[in-house]
């Protein structure tokens, strides 16, 4: 499954199943209790019982030896995701597990699903509260199971939760549905200060997976992630409004048939002057792997030789100012420009952003080309559908300053604003596609059409933290668009691709060694 569904996408599936009559409430509670189970047991085959990961079969007996052999505490909220906990306990025990339950509120409060899983809890056991406990109780817990919070959080943790949760840091713990100091749709902590310390070990959640399991915070206080089916596949929400994972558009398009070099594109980068070449050179280099049919490197006059001893099928010519890439830009063959790039910050360089951006080409705006472009409003507004912006998260603060703003502010009420929400408000005030950078990088066109490139989980590639890997990317995307790609779609596979030929290399990567992982990464993709 491909979404990634909000609190209220995922409320809005739910409720629209339960009124077919497919299912109740209480049975997706069940599915969701037992899912977790299983994933504990699958994860783990040694807490498992002797008939296997199955939360219980239809007839089964305990060994003696299976009683009380494994211990567990299971932590319980005032909504459904502590309905999920009494199921989770319910279960457990009946595995043969010694089970502790805890609520946070008030059980004549808790909604119907979940008093209705208390009060089968409670003919097996027993619920404290977890007020009443000093941070002793919690020390050395061989299991605790976090079911306070999950979809329904949005605000600040309670001080009793916020201490309980402290207190079991260093106890493996298992998150159901989302760690509840975690908000499931911004990856963001619900209470500053909390430290970054005490993943969980896993995290299961069902349907699909959250804004906040992919973003900010997420992936590091999730630990492993397991998605559970819980049969809502046939539910679904407005196609426009959802999120989904990046992925690599029609790789078809990018075989080369028939044509000639210029049936594939001519890409354009423009470079900075002498000394400053190199990101450009990236940039071209990535272009040209990536398809496009012929790229060219324009740079100032003096630093033509520099360049030309870098280059070899990378074309090069003189770009000495905005009057002399206007004349270039009379060839009508040259579909897709890169700038920002190494580019400087001056006169000549404004000027070829306006020039650009006039020409109505399809273009890549990164690094310095977004510093001019947050300097001068008259240059923003000239930004048109057929641009990508790739800015990080301090060329996103210079260029939306208000936006940056509102998602760095901690979360005091709902709903949440995340980091899906900043770009897709940018992407809509530039008027053109947003490429919002990071392990989580997100992307979003002026309609709203979102994905997310998700470099977490089985696909971190923290070695993409390197000097120049984010030219090779804006590469990447020109190369793209110069073969025909639409630029969201450009934009998303040019990030899934960066990430594919990362995770390709590994460990010591260096941006250089990004472009020459694509035939590789090409071939596999077309054989699967
Ligand atoms: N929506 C679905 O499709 C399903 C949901 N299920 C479970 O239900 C959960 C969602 O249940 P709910 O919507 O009841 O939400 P939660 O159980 O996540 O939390 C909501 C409750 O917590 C309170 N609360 C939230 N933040 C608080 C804070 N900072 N301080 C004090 N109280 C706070 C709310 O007032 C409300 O009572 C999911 O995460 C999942 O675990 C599953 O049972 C299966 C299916
Ligand atoms: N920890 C990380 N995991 C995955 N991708 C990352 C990580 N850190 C950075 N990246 C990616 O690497 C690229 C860095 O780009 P950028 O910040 O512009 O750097 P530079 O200007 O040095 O090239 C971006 O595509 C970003 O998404
Ligand atoms: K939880």
């Amino acid at each position: 499954m491909t979404e990634v569904l909000t609190a209220a996408q995922m409320r809005a599936i739910e409720t629209a199943a339960i009124a077919s009559g497919d299912v109740t409430g209480l049975e997706l509670m069940e599915r969701a209790g037992r899912g977790v189970v299983s994933a504990i047991f699958e994860e783990w085959p040694e807490l498992a019982p002797s008939w296997g990961p199955a939360p219980k079969p239809p007839e089964y007996f305990l060994q003696d030896d299976e009683k009380g052999k494994h211990r567990a505490v299971v932590l319980c909220g005032p909504g459904n995701n502590g309905g999920d906990g009494f199921v989770v306990a319910r279960l457990l025990f009946a595995a043969g597990w010694d089970v502790e339950v805890f609520l946070y509120g008030d059980a004549d409060k808790l909604p119907p699903d979940a008093k209705a899983n208390y009060a089968r809890w409670l003919e097996l056991g027993r619920v404290c509260a977890m007020s009443a406990c000093t941070s002793e109780r919690w020390v050395g817990q061989p299991l605790v199971i976090d079911a306070v919070f999950g979809i329904g959080a949005c605000r600040p943790l309670p001080d009793t939760v916020r201490n309980v949760l402290m207190a079991t840091v260093n106890c493996p713990r298992i998150a159901i549905d989302v760690p509840s100091m975690l908000s499931s749709d911004t990856g963001m902590m619900l209470s500053p200060m909390w430290g970054g310390v005490g993943a969980a070990r896993l995290t299961v959640t069902f349907h699909t997976r959250k804004p906040g399991h992919l973003l900010e915070a997420g992936p590091e206080n999730c630990g492993k992630l397991r998605v559970v089916d819980i049969g809502l596949g046939r539910f679904a929400v407005a196609h426009q409004a959802h999120v989904r994972l990046a992925q690599c558009h029609t790789i078809g398009a990018l075989g080369k048939g028939n044509g000639h070099k210029y049936s594939h594109g001519h890409a354009f980068i423009l470079s900075g002057g002498i000394a400053k070449g190199g990101a450009a050179r990236l940039a071209a280099r990535g272009a040209l792997r990536i398809g496009a049919g012929a790229v060219t490197v324009g740079c100032p006059e003096a630093a033509l030789v520099e360049n030309a001893t870098q280059l070899n099928a990378v074309m090069l010519t003189s770009v000495d100012d905005a009057a002399a890439f206007e004349g270039i830009l009379e060839d009508a063959r040259i579909n897709a420009l890169c700038i920002g790039p190494g580019l400087g910050l001056g006169a000549r360089e404004a000027a070829l952003v306006g020039t650009v951006l006039e020409s109505g080409r399809a273009a890549v705006l990164d690094a310095d080309a977004l510093t001019l472009l947050a300097r001068d409003a008259g240059l923003f507004a000239k930004l048109h559908k057929s641009c990508v912006l790739t800015p990080h998260a301090g060329e996103f603060a210079r260029l939306f300053p208000d936006i940056a703003d509102r998602l760095n502010a901690p979360a005091t009420k709902g709903p949440a604003y995340s980091k899906v929400d900043a770009a897709r408000e940018a992407a809509k005030r530039a008027g053109c596609v947003v490429l919002f950078k990071g392990p989580d990088t997100v992307i979003s066109d002026p309609k709203g059409r979102c994905s997310i490139n998700a470099s977490v989980y089985a696909r971190a590639a923290p070695w993409l933290a390197t000097a120049g890997s984010g030219d090779v990317l804006a590469g990447f995307i020109t190369g793209l668009l110069a073969r025909g790609f639409a630029p969201q779609q450009a934009a998303e596979s040019g990030a899934w691709l960066h990430t594919e030929c990362a995770l390709k290399f590994g460990p010591g990567l260096i941006a250089e060694d990004l472009p020459e992982q694509l035939p590789a990464v090409l071939r596999a993709l077309e054989a699967s």
